[in-house]
């Protein structure tokens, strides 16, 4: 009786390439890198291991650390990796072959300023190389100019390892301008370190410092320096003790002084730092945003944290309060220029357009939000920008154009007591490098502009 297993069909191989480990992270990161630079795509939003990038998503958790490390150091690097590739490379890319570009990117990244072998940095990039349609004929050119900065890494370090590279020079010229040339070379060299985990805790700074094994700074924000892991397993997390905000992030909302029973409008309210601390302080707070996702954010906090805030999702420049608030703070949309440490990709995705476009609504915002104070309110405003359009300037415009608006200088006292973030004319004015720690590493705070103007008519 003749068998009734049917006989293997002999199928043709296709070709599979050998898996090569750590191929798949690289791989995303080039992609990722490319719809950040050329799609103008947010990095957060791309890494996101829920709502990312189609790779991210699929992802074991060790793979996605490998392409936050990769994406955060070749964009925090892009400025001086540029520079190499241009000295080494005979001729420029062509556009047409873009994903080329990043995958040089990504795997100059690794050989210049990360601990992965070379060996493993060039032979993957080539074979992403070797995969991608356009970019197989520059196989032969990835792999030697690769090759050659393996070779050359010293040099090239010594040569290139200048932190004001590392920036658009608009942008490092702007903070020149701004601040002065060795203030400008302080807060470069802060965009290269990885920032610190910074969390507002709601009572016993002290207590959850020495529970979390960090520290204290301006005496309200515990600093974690070593932390990897999710936050979500942290102690006080689930309880909701804290919630997670950067040091310079935390002061804006503590400038409205007590608050306690009073109606504060929180504009641009989203993902809702600032609305957890208004509400903590014991103000019936409206959080409005434009963003209603991002404000699923801000009531989720709220929820973790026990808080409360009644959350709005509407457009400010058509908004109108059902009646005045006593306090406001104007978190007004801005280049961002002040999170690069945060956010290395800001640095690539903005333009002195977007400068100047952003400060023309934050100007609206402003006007318009001064007429929803009662008499006798006070308002702040700030940005986290390090621009002084979005900042200093802006201010000094809104105060010459409003009669009715006094500025109230702000005391250092009121800014936990940090040295050099108070202005001459009584502003907040943080910067990169103004939290200065030993080791460096635990030092540093986001850029953030902040003034406090009280409406004195009527
Ligand atoms: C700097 S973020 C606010 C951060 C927030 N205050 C916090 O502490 O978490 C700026 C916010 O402005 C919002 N926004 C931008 N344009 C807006 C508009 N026209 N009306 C209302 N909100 C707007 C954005 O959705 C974004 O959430």
């Amino acid at each position: 009786m003749p068998s009734e297993t049917p006989a293997p069909r002999r199928v043709k191989s296709k070709y599979q390439p050998t898996p090569v480990i750590g191929f798949a992270a690289r791989k995303a990161a080039t992609d990722i890198l490319g719809r950040v630079i050329r799609g103008g795509r947010p990095l957060d939003l791309e890494i996101d291991p829920e709502s990312g990038h189609p790779s991210m998503r699929a992802m074991i958790v060790k793979d996605r650390a490998l392409v936050r490390a990769l994406l955060g150091t070749a964009l925090r690097r892009r400025g001086q990796i540029a520079m190499v590739l241009e000295e080494l490379l005979e001729r420029p890319i062509p556009e047409k072959t873009g994903r080329i570009d990043d995958i040089l990117h990504i795997a100059v990244a690794q050989i210049l300023f990360m601990d992965v072998p070379d060996h493993a940095a060039v032979t993957i990039a080539v074979s992403i190389t070797e995969q991608d349609r356009r970019g197989r004929p520059y196989k032969g050119l990835v792999n030697g100019v690769l090759r050659r900065i393996a070779r050359e890494k010293d040099d090239l370090l010594r040569r290139f390892d200048r932190p004001e590279l590392a920036a658009p020079s608009w942008l490092f010229d702007s903070w020149t301008a701004a601040y002065g040339p060795e203030e400008a070379h302080a807060i470069a060299a802060m965009h290269l370190l990885e920032p610190n985990l910074d969390l507002s805790v709601k009572s016993d700074p002290q207590g959850w410092a020495d529970k979390l094994g960090g520290f204290v700074v301006g005496k309200h924000t515990v600093r974690l320096t070593a932390h990897s892991g999710r936050i979500e397993k942290l102690e006080g997390f689930g309880n909701g003790e804290w919630w997670v905000q950067d040091v310079a992030a935390s002061l804006p909302a503590r400038l409205l002084g007590d608050i306690s029973g009073k109606r504060v409008g929180d504009l641009c309210a989203a993902p809702g730092g600032k609305t957890c601390q208004l509400a903590a302080f014991g103000a019936h707070v409206t959080a409005i945003d434009i963003s209603a996702s991002r404000l699923k954010r801000v009531s989720q906090n709220l929820g973790r944290l026990g808080l409360e805030a009644s959350v709005v999702a509407a457009d400010l420049r058509y908004f109108t309060p059902d009646e005045p608030y006593d306090a406001i703070l104007l978190d007004a949309p801005c280049s961002a220029t002040g999170t690069i440490r945060r956010h290395p990709d800001v640095a690539w995705s903005k333009t002195p357009v977007d400068i100047e476009v952003l400060a023309a609504i934050q100007a609206d915002m402003l006007d318009r939000a001064f007429t929803w104070l009662k008499p006798g309110g006070t308002m702040v405003f700030c940005t986290c920008s390090m621009e002084p359009q979005e900042g200093e300037r802006q201010i000094a415009d809104f105060l010459a154009r409003t009669p009715a608006a006094l500025r109230i200088p702000i005391a250092i006292e009121e800014v936990g007591g940090i040295e050099g973030i108070v202005t001459a004319d009584g502003d907040l004015r943080t910067l990169p490098n103004r939290l200065p720690r030993e080791p460096r590493e635990a030092g540093g705070m986001d850029a953030f502009f902040a003034a406090r103007i009280r409406r004195v008519d009527g």
